[in-house]
């Protein structure tokens, strides 16, 4: 295959990078991976839908300012018209980068649904469909003879999730626990700086770290979501939220955090997923003021870290970006060159649009 069509559901700061990484490295891209990328559709609630089968012009839709909309280019709509759209576009995977529901995952599960069923490959960093209807996406894409890809869903751009697939199988993992929200790190790091919890997350959100609603980041719902995806997707489990217990940043006062650095510790919110003895799984999200010689302390800003404890190896410690518009494109990148190598192999068609 030396071309993969996209249609990109949500016009946001991940999808809009990756959009931008298509229009500034696509030669690089195609000289580094073997295969272009077009884009041919776009749907977004802010500016509508886009179809266009010949390739979308990009530099033209990210020029696009506030307040307009596609209702006025050929192939264009002033309405987000995603199922139409994830169904009848010409599109060989469907990129999903609308805003995390971490109550029911939708409308994204719908999104995911629509794609897989219309033979259509999907990658999405939107954690929704995978924490909460993981296990039945997953067999729809089986059915359907497709890839279903979500590398961004933790840890963003960096791969945590193939790693621990592919490169520590066989170790016998027995527990995960990490450093899983770019934006609580970097909020509780500026706090140590004497910013306000307020100032901080609005840097955050500026800086595309934080959740459209960045409740789900202070709460620690984003975390909760994370530890779910981690133990279900690599110690075996089927925890849903309700088995993890939560508890935010909202509850470290700058008075904590000044305790606590007069004692050479530093608060993180640490998500953790653990097999018992008895082989149950638990999942736990909760601030926890760590100490100098904890391996989470020195890691900052919106840098994220998961620690894999094993038997055979102990324990393996992976950092990197947790958060970012172009770390997370990254990930979408990685899912279609994984889509890629499954297509390469014969394992999946390009689609079976
Ligand atoms: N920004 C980051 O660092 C990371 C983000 N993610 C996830 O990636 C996804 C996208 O993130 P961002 O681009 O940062 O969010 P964003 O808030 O910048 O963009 C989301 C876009 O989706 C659009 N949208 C929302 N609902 C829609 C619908 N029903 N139909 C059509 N368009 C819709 C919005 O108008 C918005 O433009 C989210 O699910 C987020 O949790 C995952 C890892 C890191
Ligand atoms: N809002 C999230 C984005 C990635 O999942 C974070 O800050 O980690």
């Amino acid at each position: 295959m030396d071309r993969y069509d996209l249609a990109l559901i949500g016009f946001g700061g991940v999808n809009r990078a990756l959009a931008e990484l298509i229009r500034d490295r696509g030669e690089r891209l195609r000289s580094e991976l073997g295969f272009d990328l077009r884009i041919v559709a776009i749907t977004d609630l802010r500016l509508g839908s886009l179809m266009q089968a010949d390739g979308i012009d990009v530099a033209q839709v990210l020029a696009m300012r506030a307040g307009e909309s596609f209702a006025g280019l050929v192939g264009g709509d002033a309405e987000a018209r995603n199922e139409y759209v994830i169904r009848n576009s010409t599109a060989d995977i469907v990129v999903e980068a609308t805003f995390t529901n971490p109550l029911d995952g939708q409308p994204a599960v719908s999104h995911v649904t629509w794609a897989l069923e219309s033979g259509k490959h999907v990658t999405t960093t939107n954690k929704g469909p995978i924490a909460l209807a993981g296990a039945g996406l997953k067999s729809l894409a089986a059915e359907y003879g497709v890839r279903f890809e979500y590398e961004g869903s933790v840890l963003s751009g960096t791969p945590i999730l193939r790693f621990a697939k592919q490169q520590l199988a066989g170790a016998g993992l027995t527990a995960v626990e990490g450093i899983l929200n770019g934006t609580s790190n970097y909020v509780l790091g500026r706090m140590e700086a004497g910013l306000s919890l307020a100032d901080a997350v609005a840097e955050a959100q500026g800086l595309g770290y934080a959740e459209a609603d960045p409740t789900a980041d202070i709460e620690g719902s984003d975390v909760q979501l994370k530890v779910v995806i981690l133990a279900n997707e690599l110690l075996g489990a089927n925890l849903t939220t309700a088995d993890v217990e939560r508890v935010g940043i909202s509850v470290v006062s700058a008075e904590d955090i000044v305790a606590a650095a007069t004692q050479g510790k530093r608060w993180k919110l640490i998500g953790s997923a653990r097999r018992l003895p008895d082989g149950t799984v638990t999942g736990r999200v909760a601030p926890v003021a760590v100490a100098a010689d904890h391996p989470l302390q020195g890691i900052s800003g919106a840098t994220n870290a998961v620690k894999f404890e094993t038997e055979l190896l102990g324990d393996v410690t992976v950092s990197g970006p947790g958060a970012g518009r172009v770390e997370t494109a990254y990930a979408l990148l990685s899912d279609i060159i994984a889509i890629d190598s499954s297509v390469r192999s014969g394992l999946v068609a390009t689609s079976a649009v």
